[in-house]
């Protein structure tokens, strides 16, 4: 749509929450909603919250509010999550199983559709319905079946290595778990990374805890 190149990656990175909070209101049955309440409901002022949904055409109106559903299937546009991509998942140990296992691809635009480990025991396994398969069937795969984004649950020291050959078996996107960094000099290849570590909002809140306890004390 129109406005959509001009939507900042602050706006969208806020977005899948909305998208949740829009989902939620559905599901009670909600059918339209003023910026007021959702503001309350999700602790942003409303004036953010109409600066955020005018980015793409607001579908507010005055004295009416929010069309939630008309909202949420536009989010999901936005998002890409009315398509769905094709993904890979390396690394089936524990973290790579409870993604596979816990995470609703399907409900966030994506598809697994293979997973690929270099344990024998865990290759020939399958985990929600997809086969594990050995490191070096990566490529075979990738041309037959052209999974456009991976997801990194392997350890840091291999992830160069992996990724590289990720990159030129085609793949385009990575969710990546591993620590190593990923990000850096990726964008001139015409790669997008999502680097992803649960231990920087494990310290966000440990910074939050000293602030709140210094304050009681
Ligand atoms: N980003 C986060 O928030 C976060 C959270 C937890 C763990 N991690 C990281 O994720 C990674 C996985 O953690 P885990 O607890 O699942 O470890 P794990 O040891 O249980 O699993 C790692 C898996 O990777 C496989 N593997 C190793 N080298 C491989 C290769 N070259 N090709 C394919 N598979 C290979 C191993 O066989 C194993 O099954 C680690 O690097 C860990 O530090 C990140």
């Amino acid at each position: 749509m129109a406005h959509e190149k001009n939507i900042s990656k602050a706006v969208i990175k806020r977005l899948p929450r909305y998208y949740r909070f829009l989902g939620e209101l559905l599901n009670q049955g909600v059918t339209r909603i003023s910026s007021r309440l959702l503001s309350e409901k999700m602790g942003i002022t409303a004036s953010q919250i109409r600066q955020d949904l005018n980015c793409f055409g607001g579908f507010g109106q005055q004295g009416y509010g929010y069309n939630v559903n008309v909202l949420y299937e536009e989010i999901a546009s936005i998002l890409g999550l009315d398509r769905q991509v094709d993904a890979i998942l390396i690394g089936a140990g524990n973290l790579g199983r409870a993604v596979a296992n816990h995470m609703e691809f399907e409900q966030r635009g994506f598809r697994l559709i293979g997973i690929f480990d270099e344990n024998p025991a865990l290759i020939g396994q399958t985990i929600k319905g997809v086969l594990v398969r050995s490191t070096d069937k990566i490529e075979p795969f990738c041309r037959v079946y052209h999974p456009t984004a991976a997801i990194l649950c392997i350890p840091k020291t291999v992830t160069k290595e992996i990724s590289d050959r990720l990159i030129d078996a085609g793949v385009k996107g990575f969710w990546n778990f591993s620590h190593y960094d990923l990000a850096l000099n990726q964008k001139e290849r015409g790669i997008v990374v999502e680097n992803v570590h649960m231990s920087d909002s494990l310290m966000t809140l440990s910074y939050e805890l000293k602030t709140l306890l210094s304050e009681e004390n």
